[in-house]
């Protein structure tokens, strides 16, 4: 791997401040982290630490107050389809079918030089990968919320982006879907080889997807704790994971940190 490649995205110094109209918030500071092509991080901390306005940097939906955000060489200026982004309510058009939705963004990154036939191709092609296929001509009120989450997947990942930026996408799903897409995105990503960061409050979902787990302090001024390497081969299995000291090692890890080092101020209180 050349140098490019293990600093796909390099984060230097990055501090951000909110001005609210109690006066400047310091939301993050002190941010200093790479992540090289092809690797999943994921960020975890306490509720308000910082871990979306991070994710948002990077994604270019927000500039930093100090420091410098790098992907593939460039600085970040701004959001762009390289750097996709899944978020939790997946902000979907509700009244289109599944196809028009992951077709709205095909068209717009892919339109000046493709053919309608490779537009189409494109977006069966996404369709296809999250599993839904039969679900083309489905309209987003007709499908349950896991499926609305494939279709949000699938729409950032047919743009084809070097980096796929997650925002607790399967935050609001019951237990058993969201072990599902779990599985489904580990597939996925094994297969687009994708460079992955991905925001969520879930131990386990850290432990099961991460190449590195990135802990956050509580805020204000928050900024990286500790990284936690997660020494597990792939493809992985949730079943035989469970009984997998190294799992397990890596789980009680991330809950000392939270809840030991970083226990909440109003849960230490
Ligand atoms: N636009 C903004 N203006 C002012 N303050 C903000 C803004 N966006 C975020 N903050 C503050 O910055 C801090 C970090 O917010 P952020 O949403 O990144 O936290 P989070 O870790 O993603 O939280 P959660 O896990 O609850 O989603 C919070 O204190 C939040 O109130």
């Amino acid at each position: 791997m050349d140098e490019l490649q293990k600093k796909f995205i390099d984060i230097t110094g990055v501090e951000m401040a909110f001005h609210t109209k109690k006066g400047v918030f310091p939301a993050l500071q002190g941010i200093d982290l790479t992540v090289s092509k092809g690797e999943f991080i994921t960020l975890i901390g306490h509720s308000g630490c910082g871990k979306s306005t991070l994710l948002n940097l990077i994604a270019g939906l927000l500039k930093p107050t100090a420091g410098l955000l790098i992907c593939a060489g460039r600085e970040i200026g701004g959001p762009s389809p390289e750097r996709a982004v899944v978020f939790q309510n997946h902000s979907l058009l509700p009244w289109l079918t599944c196809y028009e939705n992951i077709h709205l963004g095909v068209e717009r990154v892919f339109s000046g030089a493709e053919s309608r036939a490779q537009l189409r191709e494109r977006t069966m092609d996404a369709l296809a990968l999250v599993g839904l296929t039969s679900a083309e001509t489905k309209r987003l009120h007709e499908i349950s919320g896991g499926m609305k989450q494939r279709v949000g997947i699938a729409r950032a990942l047919a743009m084809q982006p070097k980096v796929l930026l997650m925002d607790e996408p399967f935050g609001a799903l019951d237990a058993l879907t969201r072990a599902h897409l779990q599985d489904e995105l580990l597939k996925i990503v094994a297969a687009t080889k994708s460079t992955v960061v991905m925001v969520t409050h879930d131990v386990d979902e850290a432990v099961l997807l991460s190449d590195r787990i990135v802990m956050l302090t509580n805020g204000p001024a928050a900024t990286i704790g500790e990284i936690i390497a997660v020494e597990l081969e792939r493809p992985r299995d949730r079943v035989a994971l469970a009984q997998d000291a190294r799992y397990t090692e890596h789980r009680r890890q991330v809950l000392e940190f939270l809840y030991r080092k970083q226990a909440h101020p109003a849960v230490a209180a």
